[in-house]
């Protein structure tokens, strides 16, 4: 399987127009990713709180990132999630996320997000090494 960053992805793609367009401060010596996104108001799913996809979608392209970030290409293969507290729309939160080991082709991460120091959500991931 091959993957391609065309500079689309609703995450990170810098030329997605609607997309949250996240940076990454990766620590490759940490296996560690980390971001700070401003959610907008158009990714609400009940009003005034951000949809759980979008959410998701965040921990699992960390956790994503904190892997490529030291050197490994993946897709994701499984994703648990705790939703915590509601994170009203157009708040920031941070998210973090950091590779913890590895089994031959499987790779496993956790991320959490926070808003204001607090918790809100936090993940496990199974990724699966490409090449
Ligand atoms: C630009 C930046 C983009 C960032 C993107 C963010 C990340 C993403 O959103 S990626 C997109 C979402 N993910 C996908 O599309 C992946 C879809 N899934 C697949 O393509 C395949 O299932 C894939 C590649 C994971 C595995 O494919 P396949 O070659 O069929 O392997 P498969 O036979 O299922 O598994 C191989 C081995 O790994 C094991 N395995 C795979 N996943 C798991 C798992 N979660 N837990 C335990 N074992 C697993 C299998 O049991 C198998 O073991 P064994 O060899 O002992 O039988």
């Amino acid at each position: 399987m091959d993957v391609i960053d065309d500079g689309r992805c609703f995450i990170c793609g810098k030329d997605n127009p609607i997309g949250l367009k996240a940076q990454f401060i990766i620590d490759p010596e940490q296996r560690r990713a980390e971001t700070t996104v401003q959610i907008p108001e158009h990714f609400q799913g009940w009003q005034g709180i951000t949809h759980g996809g979008i959410i998701s979608a965040l921990l699992d392209e960390i956790c994503a990132q904190a892997c490529m970030g030291s050197g490994m290409q993946v897709v994701t293969s499984e994703l648990k999630l705790r939703y915590r507290a509601p994170v009203p729309t157009g708040s920031t939160i941070r998210v973090v996320g950091e590779v913890t080991g590895k089994r031959r082709r499987l790779v496993d991460a956790k991320g959490r997000a926070e808003l204001d120091g607090q918790v809100v959500a936090e993940a496990e991931v199974v990724m699966f090494r490409l090449g």
